[in-house]
């Protein structure tokens, strides 16, 4: 069986490897359950993005933010001067159940358990939506070294395009997790955009900041010789937020402020954690930072997470907000149309926060 050749030897072409991982849906799961004992050329990465050369810096931490009385100004105040600082927060006291999460993980594993042949329904070529996408690494076509990561994209349009179209394995706890999570999206924006001096949250800013929506299962196994490759590269989302669902693993990291240095996100069970994406970053003027992050691939265990991404929609234009501009500020950002903005992004391999840099005035 020619896949059993591929998986156990290093220095297999980039064809056969592609055949195995992508056309015939093994993902990258399906290499590290065949036992292999060393890294496939094709996923080492250049020295100075290896896990091993991540320099951690062990005495920060991003801030812990209790929702609980999330309308408190004192609250209010520590969401925007994270957003400002850190651009990475975890919160606590929620309000998404416990089981809620606890059965969007489940429905993770569900997926990625189903025979390769099952979930070669969705890749790219197969799938019956452009909404439903199974895949590996980022964006394979542009890498020069592939990322140990298998993903299930789906992109929000309607409730009933997504019971006839997502995966039944995980299609509803997927939904669950999603619509129970929109009060705090909510919050989170009410918030943020008080700090920016936008009072309410009426239908054109709403649609604007959280007009649509992404969720990945992302799927990350064990890996041989990890620390010569990534789980995901450097990057910083392309959202106006990201709430993200991690498992107990560990292995997220955000960029040190004012530093080459990164430092862990510790997990920490029942809360999620959040970030800005570049849409806000554009659209608060550079007030609120849209951090750099990556994921190291572990040689032990597997990793599950789950990033629901908030986003204006793919016909919305985005740029700094008037609110921002009123008392005279420059405009560091130009006007995007999003869908374009999103598709550069696609279409390279992770580069840190160059899509955002082509976006600049
Ligand atoms: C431009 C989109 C994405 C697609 O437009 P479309 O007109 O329906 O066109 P297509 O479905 O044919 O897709 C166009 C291209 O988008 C790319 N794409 C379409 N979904 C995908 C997909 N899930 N994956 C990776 N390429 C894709 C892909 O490059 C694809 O090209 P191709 O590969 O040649 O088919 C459109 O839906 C849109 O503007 N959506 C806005 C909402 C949105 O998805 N925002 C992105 C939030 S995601 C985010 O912040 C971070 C994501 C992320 C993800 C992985 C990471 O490792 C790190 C970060
Ligand atoms: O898995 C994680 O912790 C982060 C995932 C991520 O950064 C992404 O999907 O954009
Ligand atoms: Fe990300």
């Amino acid at each position: 069986m020619a896949p059993v050749t591929v998986a156990t030897t290093p220095n297999t072409t980039r064809s056969d490897l592609t055949e195995f991982v992508m056309l015939k849906g093994n993902g990258v799961k399906g290499l590290s359950e065949m036992g292999l004992k060393s890294l496939p050329v094709q996923y080492i990465q250049p020295l100075e993005e290896r896990t091993c050369m991540i320099q951690v810096v062990p005495q920060e931490s991003i801030p812990i933010i209790d929702m609980s009385n999330w309308d408190d100004p004192k609250v209010g105040d520590a969401i925007c001067e994270a957003a400002q600082k850190w651009g990475f927060f975890q919160i606590i006291n929620h309000g998404v159940p416990l089981q809620v999460l606890e059965n969007v993980k489940d429905a993770t594993y569900r997926f990625y358990e189903l025979p390769a042949e099952q979930k070669l329904k969705y890749t790219k070529e197969n799938s019956p939506s452009k909404d439903v996408r199974y895949g590996s690494s980022f964006s394979p076509e542009a890498e020069k070294a592939l990322e140990w990561k298998d993903y299930l994209s789906l992109f929000f349009v309607s409730e009933a395009e997504a019971v006839a179209t997502w995966p039944p394995a995980c299609r509803d706890e997927a939904l669950e997790y999603m619509k129970r999570s929109e009060t705090v999206i909510k919050q989170l924006l009410t918030v943020l955009m008080k700090g920016l001096n936008v009072e309410e949250i009426d239908e054109t800013n709403e649609s604007l900041l959280m007009g649509s929506k992404r969720i990945n299962l992302n799927y990350y196994p064990v890996c041989p010789s990890h620390d010569l490759t990534v789980a995901i590269g450097r990057h910083s989302d392309v959202s106006t937020l990201t709430i993200l669902l991690q498992d107990q693993t560990g292995g997220l990291y955000v960029r040190a402020v004012d530093s080459q240095g990164w430092i862990h996100v510790p997990p920490i069970s029942g809360a999620l954690v959040i970030n800005i994406g570049d849409a806000l970053q554009i659209m608060s003027n550079g007030r609120y930072k849209s951090i750099e992050h990556r994921v190291t691939a572990n040689g032990s265990k597997v990793r599950v997470s789950v990033p629901i991404f908030v986003n204006p929609r793919p016909i919305d234009v985005i740029g700094p907000l008037p609110q921002v501009l009123a008392g005279g500020e420059k405009a560091m950002y130009k006007n995007v149309l999003y869908s374009d903005y999103v598709r550069y992004f696609f279409k390279k391999a992770h580069d840190g926060k160059a899509t955002i840099e082509h976006a600049k005035i």
